[in-house]
């Protein structure tokens, strides 16, 4: 195996601090070939499918990117923007306001790169770019609040894997959940209450997260614990009475059980039940994408209105809004404590330069 590191790490400018947010990725295109790219990445993944490898290999290549892309493409069609994926745009946008928050507080002193894990901009590429800023620390933060090994196991595995490559390589921290962090709870029962205070409260609050299948749960996965703690904080924040919200999970695939109760049941049931109006979160998404805006926003709206309901509302995101971004920014100051760019943050290019100079000593 050869290395990787051309340009290597300069002793002639300062070191820096970078940060790599990443999310999960979204195809370069609508279209049914980029969508089948991006779903033969992301399902060939072992931490996201454990099912035996030939087995799976023959289903996934055999049966399910012969079909499914289609109906994919079609689905992202309806979301995509001038500017492309949401997910991608707001991604982009969530770093340049990560870089202004730290910016300002720190400084300049850090960078801070996007990398997704499967598809453009990848997780190397983001790496690569944090290293040609000099970023002899890094910082990997995973913009999922639970864990999964499913979505934050197989970041750490993407950029392991990356990092074999390097000679020199940086020294790492790793950013696993935050799903309790009071700042979250605080950011999301902020949006939900900014929601009220426009549009009144529905009769209930269904908070969905994203789901795995239920077996990765009972082998020890702590994602359901980990959604099911912050769905409390937040009910608890907003002082909602039990009868007024409920948690499920969202997005499954294939015919296996996954963890419950299933969100477009429940809607479903509430419909039928004589519920006339509900609002609708999904604190596990950082950015909205075709999670929420297409499957949540339309299709259990349409869902929850054909049950009986009347008034189904969409909550977004916290996306880059900046109570969000604020907390993200002191995850970051957090995590990175004891580092010389977050102990004595340089306040202007006088500070910058003698830390420099301090440094640079073991490079003559
Ligand atoms: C076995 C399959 C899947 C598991 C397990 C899974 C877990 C998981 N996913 C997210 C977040 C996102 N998933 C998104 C899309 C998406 N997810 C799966 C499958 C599994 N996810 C598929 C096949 C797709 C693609 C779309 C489709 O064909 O239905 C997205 C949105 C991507 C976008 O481009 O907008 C996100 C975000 C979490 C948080 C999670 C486990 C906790
Ligand atoms: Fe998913
Ligand atoms: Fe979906």
């Amino acid at each position: 195996m050869s290395f990787v590191n051309t340009p290597d790490y300069r002793h002639d400018t300062p070191e820096r601090l970078g940060v790599l947010l990443v999310n999960l990725g979204t195809p370069d295109s609508p279209s049914v070939p980029d969508v089948r790219r991006y779903l033969a990445e992301f399902l060939s993944d072992r931490r996201v499918v454990e099912m035996a490898r030939l087995p799976w290999m023959l289903l996934l290549h055999g049966v399910i990117l012969r079909t499914r892309p289609a109906r994919s493409a079609h689905a992202y069609q309806s979301i995509w923007t001038p500017e492309g994926s949401p997910l991608l745009t707001i991604s982009r946008r969530q770093a340049a306001a990560l870089q202004s928050q730290l910016d300002a507080r720190l400084g300049g002193p850090v960078t801070v790169a996007l990398g997704m894990r499967y598809g453009q901009p990848s997780i190397a590429s983001g790496l690569a770019e944090l290293r040609a800023a000099n970023a002899q620390r890094v910082l990997i933060l995973p913009l999922y609040p639970q864990y999964s090994a499913t979505t934050v196991g197989t970041v750490f595995d993407a950029v392991t894997h990356e990092l074999r490559r390097w000679r020199w390589l940086p020294e790492l921290r790793f950013v696993n959940q935050y799903h309790d962090e009071p700042g979250y709870i605080a950011a999301l029962a902020a949006s939900i209450r900014a929601h009220w205070a426009e549009h009144g409260q529905a009769e209930r609050l269904l908070l969905s997260f994203h789901g795995i299948p239920k077996d990765y749960f009972d082998q020890g996965d702590p994602y359901f614990c980990h959604c099911h703690k912050t769905a409390r904080l937040l009910a608890a924040a907003l002082e909602l009475p039990a009868e007024r919200w409920a948690l499920s999970f969202q997005s499954r695939l294939g015919k296996q059980e996954w963890i419950k109760p299933y969100t477009d049941a429940t809607l479903a049931d509430w419909g039928r039940a004589g519920v006339k109006s509900v609002q609708v979160l999904s604190p596990g998404f950082s950015a909205d994408c075709l999670e929420t805006l297409e499957e949540i926003a339309v299709e259990n709206r349409e869902l929850f209105l054909e049950s009986g309901g009347q008034s189904y509302e969409y909550i977004p995101c916290l996306n880059d809004n900046p109570d969000h971004m604020a907390m993200i920014a002191d995850l970051v100051v957090r995590h990175c404590s004891g580092w010389p760019e977050i102990e004595h943050p340089a306040a202007d290019a006088d500070a910058l330069a003698k830390r420099h100079e301090r440094r640079s000593i073991h490079a003559e």
